[in-house]
């Protein structure tokens, strides 16, 4: 992996605008990376994902993967870990280390990621919920997680 590589959110395949421009806000103000892996299930000029993103949008390294094939292709000549984030997971958040460079993979607001996305996945991990409870939002999961990576790495 190179050594300069970021920490990374990648998010797969996402169908709500404000949730994407929520995510990608935050990487712009914690400082990591992003990633989009495309069909979005709406056009990034979207207004709703220009109002949740802000001028943010802007200041956000952002890759943009037509499709999960250039995704691995890219993620695989990089070197970086994936960091799959499942509601399915065993593994809670807080016990798993995270390194410099690994992506934080999220699914998609309807539907999760397909197996053949889980399978490449390098760890699964899990934020506990309480009985019953079924997911978080998307844009609140990848916050929590990439609140305790940062913490870990010693960037907060
Ligand atoms: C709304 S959830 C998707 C729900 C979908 N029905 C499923 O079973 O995966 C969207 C994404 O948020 C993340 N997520 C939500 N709650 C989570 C949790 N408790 N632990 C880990 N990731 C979570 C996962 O990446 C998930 O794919």
């Amino acid at each position: 992996m190179r050594p300069d590589a970021p920490l990374t959110l990648a998010l797969y395949q996402p169908d709500i605008p404000q949730n994407t421009g929520t995510m990608l806000r935050m990487c712009a103000c914690l400082g990591l990376a992003a990633a989009i892996i495309e069909p979005t299930g709406f056009p990034t000029t979207d207004r709703h994902f220009r109002r949740a993103g802000m001028d943010y949008l802007d200041h956000v390294r952002l890759g943009r993967h037509p499709s999960w094939s250039a995704f691995e292709a890219w993620r695989r000549e990089s070197g970086a870990r994936l960091v799959l984030l499942s509601t399915k997971a065993r593994l809670s958040y807080t016990d798993f280390e995270f390194a410099e460079g690994d992506i934080l993979l999220v699914g998609r607001e309807s539907a999760g990621v397909p197996e053949e996305v889980r399978q490449a996945a390098d760890a699964q991990i899990v934020i506990p919920l309480k009985n019953e409870m079924r997911s978080l939002n998307v844009a609140v999961a990848a916050a929590m997680v990439a609140g305790e990576a940062l913490r870990q790495l010693g960037r907060v």
